[in-house]
């Protein structure tokens, strides 16, 4: 019951501004009820005035009344049921865009903990099961409750002692529901975690298969996927064979309920203290009582199940955004890309050690900062503090001597561009590709920057040109080709700092000067940072960073830092043009870890 309060608390608020058509929900609820009730009456007076009496003309006025009231309830129950429907979408709309809001702000630590398919389970199934109970559940309930009352009051008003004496019977419902709900909560709950499981084991086979197809691990993952399906089996099995249990054994205290109405009734009517009419309409008021009581049961049941899917939804809407937007940000000023890490120290959650450990250093507009070291360093680290996906745990970064943390995400972002190290590729055109950096952009701005990163040319070559569709993973163009529309991306947005994670990683010396000579062109009028392995722009950076272990241990121009024969110089190796250097076959030098 506490967590059914507790999802309550926390989703409840959302059916602000439906309100209005919940009650208008019940009270349709409501009129059907006592239409039925009419109906129920009216039939009661048709068994002893015309049927009993085999008068005609006792029948006209009851038919004719009935029939109107029939047409009023089925208008009144059709409007009920689309409005039901209807506010029970909206709820799951808004329920669903809340999430699916909140997921999108959420660090990269909480992807590598979640498996996509479970996300997707619970952004779909339990966002649906939420519905049920707080929406779908709230109407269910008030009509039930209403109905079972409105009912039971008439049946007592016809016979209060035969109503007495068929009630008794009632607790059993309640007993029945009380003792399945634990058990199809469970079954519930376990039916959802295999369901997110298979969705995962279809998404990450689907996303590895050229690793499935190569290394023939088509039956390893044949077996992952029957596992998980076994599971979702084994609990859909059961939470439908608790169902059908509960179901019938309600089926039989039913009919225990009509065999003692009908049986009392016998006796009433044998002695003269009833006419069968009444009886007919004593049977029938208690006949339907009995849904909405079987439905206040199984409510017990849906709402217990829904909790599964509330605790789930709740997990997520608990993880916290690792940074948020400042409270007194400071204003929009024309920046101009001066950055600076002053004493930076980071942790990532739950890590057991320092990734960054004190790290010092600027970089002036228009500069070209290489950072360089070992795998693992820390280097990507740096650009995902840079573009305050995290904060650091000490020290600060400024952007034009403004702390990061008194910046607008939405600012910041548009300012520090960040090329990261996998190429990401939207669902779309290659126009929509390059145009998403700054959207609004024309289309002869998207054409120039797909020159300015030689991109144009095989762009055009594409029977579709511009019109290409491509999507992450399947698209038909290279890895250099792929980068190349990135950087076009990139350089669309003209952010004053440029942050360029791993530009030529996975890219052939051809592909990577491809790659390579636009970045030139790019960098040249801002301040950019290149985290990389590929020390082939080295001799023309302003700076280079060494980081080793989370330190910055080296600083310097490629020629100093060669000069100082420390790390650097091991990791560079020797020069093409230095003594008994061998040559490398053209001006561009690739050196590799
Ligand atoms: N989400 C995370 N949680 C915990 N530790 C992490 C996380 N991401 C990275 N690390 C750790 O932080 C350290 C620095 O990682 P980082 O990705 O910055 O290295 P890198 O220098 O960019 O490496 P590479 O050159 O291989 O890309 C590594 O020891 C890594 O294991």
């Amino acid at each position: 019951m506490r967590e059914v309060r507790e999802a309550f608390r926390r989703f409840w608020p959302l059916t602000r501004g439906d309100r209005g058509w919940l009650l208008a929900i019940i009270a349709c609820v409501v009129v059907s009820a006592l239409a039925e009730t009419a109906s129920i009456l009216l039939f009661a007076q048709l068994t002893d005035n015309a049927l009993k009496a085999g008068s005609l003309a006792a029948f006209w006025g009851p038919a004719g009344a009935w029939l109107t009231v029939a047409v009023l309830g089925a208008i009144v129950g059709y409007l009920g049921n689309s409005l039901a429907t209807w506010t029970a979408e909206r709820f799951v709309l808004r329920l669903r865009a809340g999430v699916f809001r909140h997921v999108q702000d959420l660090p990269p630590h909480f992807f590598q903990k979640h498996r996509q398919g479970d996300l997707v389970e619970r952004l779909t199934g339990d966002v649906e099961a939420i519905e049920q109970m707080v929406v779908s559940g709230v109407v269910g309930t008030v009509s039930a409750a209403f109905s079972a009352v409105f009912y039971a009051a008439a049946a007592f008003w016809l016979r209060w002692d035969l109503a007495l004496v068929t009630f008794v019977l009632a607790p059993l419902f309640l007993l029945a529901a009380r003792r399945f709900s634990g058990r199809i909560k469970e079954a519930s709950r376990d039916e959802r975690v295999a369901d997110g499981a298979i969705t995962s084991v279809v998404e990450e086979s689907l996303g590895n298969i050229v690793l499935t197809q190569a290394y023939n691990r088509q039956a390893d993952e044949a077996k992952r996927l029957d596992r998980e399906a076994r599971a979702w089996m084994r609990a859909s099995v059961r939470g439908a064979r608790l169902s059908e249990m509960y179901e019938q054994f309600v089926e039989v205290v039913e009919t225990l309920c009509v065999l003692t109405v009908i049986g009392l009734g016998v006796w009433e009517i044998s002695a003269d203290r009833m006419t069968l009419g009444q009886l007919l309409a004593f049977a029938a008021f208690v006949g339907y009582l009995y849904p909405p009581v079987r439905n206040l049961g199984q409510l017990g049941l849906t709402l217990t199940a829904a909790t599964a899917g509330a605790q789930r939804l709740g997990e997520i809407l608990d993880a916290r955004p690792s940074v948020a937007d400042p409270d007194d940000p400071v204003s929009a000023w024309p920046v101009r890309g001066w950055v600076g890490f002053h004493g930076v120290t980071f942790r990532y959650p739950d890590a057991s050690r320092d990734s960054l450990d004190d790290v010092h250093f600027t970089a002036a507009p228009g500069e070209l900062v290489i950072v360089t070291g070992p795998s693992g360093a820390g280097k990507s680290t740096l650009s995902k503090l840079l573009t305050r996906f995290y904060d650091p745990s000490a020290g600060a970064i400024t952007l034009d001597g403004v702390p990061l943390t008194r910046l607008p995400l939405d600012f910041l972002r548009e300012h520090i561009a960040l090329l990261p190290q996998e190429t990401l590729i939207l669902n779309g055109t290659i126009r929509d590709n390059i145009g998403c950096g700054r959207p609004g952009a024309s289309d002869a701005e998207i054409e120039r920057v797909a020159r300015s990163a030689a991109a144009h040319d095989f762009i055009t070559a594409l029977p579709e040109g511009y019109d290409t569709l491509i999507a992450p993973g399947t698209a038909a163009l290279s890895g250099g080709q792929l980068k190349r529309l990135t950087i076009a991306r990139a350089m669309l947005r003209s952010a004053p700092v440029l942050v360029l994670d791993e530009p030529t990683a996975g890219l052939d010396s051809v592909a990577a000067r491809q790659v390579v000579q636009p970045l030139r062109h790019l960098m040249s009028t801002r301040t950019t940072l290149m985290i990389t392995h590929d020390l082939s722009l080295a001799p023309d950076a302003d700076r280079v960073l060494v980081v080793d272990d989370g330190r910055l241990v080296e600083a310097g121009t490629h020629a100093e830092l060669v000069a100082r024969g420390g790390v650097y110089a091991r990791l560079a190796g020797p020069m093409p043009g230095a003594l008994g250097a061998p040559g490398a076959p053209d001006d561009t030098l690739t050196l590799r870890w």
